[in-house]
């Protein structure tokens, strides 16, 4: 099992259809003077290109996608939506950002942790959507949403995709809806011009990856190991295989994530061939285990323009 499940309603990721998460504007102006300049950023930045069209211009350039994921809510989220404007200013080309659930079984420590402090705090999806609405047209990059499938039965699926429709989110991920579900999740998604992101695992069958990559819209996520989220010493030289494997059967874009946190695990997974590159754990450490929110945002902004560079 690619990532061990407690609750039996939970697929293991390779059993789930794989369904199922922004150009780096110059960061010239640090967090404190982007609130002064927000009304201009509001007009140059909104509306933004979805996930397709960013990976198109992205590859018209020859250039591979950085793609941060951080969860709403940690530490707080006038801090999350402070990080977002970061991110789409220092380096990011998507940014995913997770909706914290309490029972986040294909996370690891870090991003468990994270989720269980922003739920502390109360965050709930209404606060994280109307943060959303503030912040969106400020961006320069598209957002995914990334979240549990839970929430989105709780609200029903065609009006969860009209709520965030409504933010300005342009795409979707879903780690733990079994592909056998997601035809109902794309075709709301479809209609609301959302793409709804699938995933592949290491061990997922090949006819299976197939199928989940015949699916996916805005980029394909290729997990890179088996096992739950979280920073990894390196990682492993089977990515590479795993992209020709991918790459052998889509022209889509193909993004991946899972333990990749230092710019030479950045440089080295775009040399095999990897169209976009995750990074959550050591994104969400930074700003989650900050003395304060300031220290965390200016720290996410270096380590966003390392990676960055390392792409470049
Ligand atoms: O944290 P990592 O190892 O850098 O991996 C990206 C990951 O955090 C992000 O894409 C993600 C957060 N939660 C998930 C759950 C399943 C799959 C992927 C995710």
């Amino acid at each position: 099992m690619d990532i061990a499940f407690k609750s039996s309603r939970i697929l293991p990721l390779n059993k789930i259809p794989n369904t199922l998460i922004f150009s780096p504007r110059p960061c010239k102006i640090s967090v404190s003077q982007s609130k002064r300049f927000a009304p201009m950023a509001a007009l140059a930045a909104y509306p933004v290109v979805g996930l397709s069209e960013t990976f198109k211009n992205l590859r018209e350039q020859g250039k591979v996608a950085l793609i941060p994921y951080i969860t709403a809510g940690d530490p707080d989220l006038s801090t999350t939506a402070e990080a977002l404007k970061v991110l789409s200013k220092c380096g990011s080309d998507i940014i995913e950002l997770g909706v914290p659930y309490s029972d986040p079984l294909a996370d690891g420590p870090v991003i468990q942790a994270a989720a269980t402090r922003s739920l502390a705090r109360e965050t709930n999806f209404n606060a994280i959507i109307s943060m959303l609405k503030g912040v969106i047209p400020e961006l320069s990059r598209p957002i995914s949403l990334f979240t549990y499938y839970n929430p989105i039965l709780k609200r029903g699926v065609e009006n969860f995709m009209m709520i965030i429709k409504d933010t300005g989110v342009r795409g979707l991920v879903v780690p733990d809806v079994p592909l056998e579900e997601t035809e109902v999740l794309r075709k709301e998604a479809v209609k609301h011009n959302i793409e709804l992101v699938l995933l592949t695992t290491p061990t997922t069958p090949k006819e299976r990856m197939k199928n989940i990559v015949e699916a996916s819209e805005g980029f394909v996520y290729l997990v890179s190991s088996i096992g739950v989220t979280g920073t990894r010493t390196s990682v492993s030289s089977r990515v590479q295989t795993l992209l020709e494997e991918v790459k052998e059967v889509t022209e889509k874009p193909v993004a991946v994530g899972f333990g990749i946190s230092k710019p030479e695990h950045v440089k080295q997974v775009a040399e095999w061939g990897a169209d976009g590159i995750i990074i959550g754990s050591a994104m969400v450490k930074l700003l989650g285990e900050a003395q304060s929110p300031e220290e965390g945002l200016k720290e996410l902004e270096n380590f966003t323009r390392s990676l960055k560079s390392a792409l470049s």
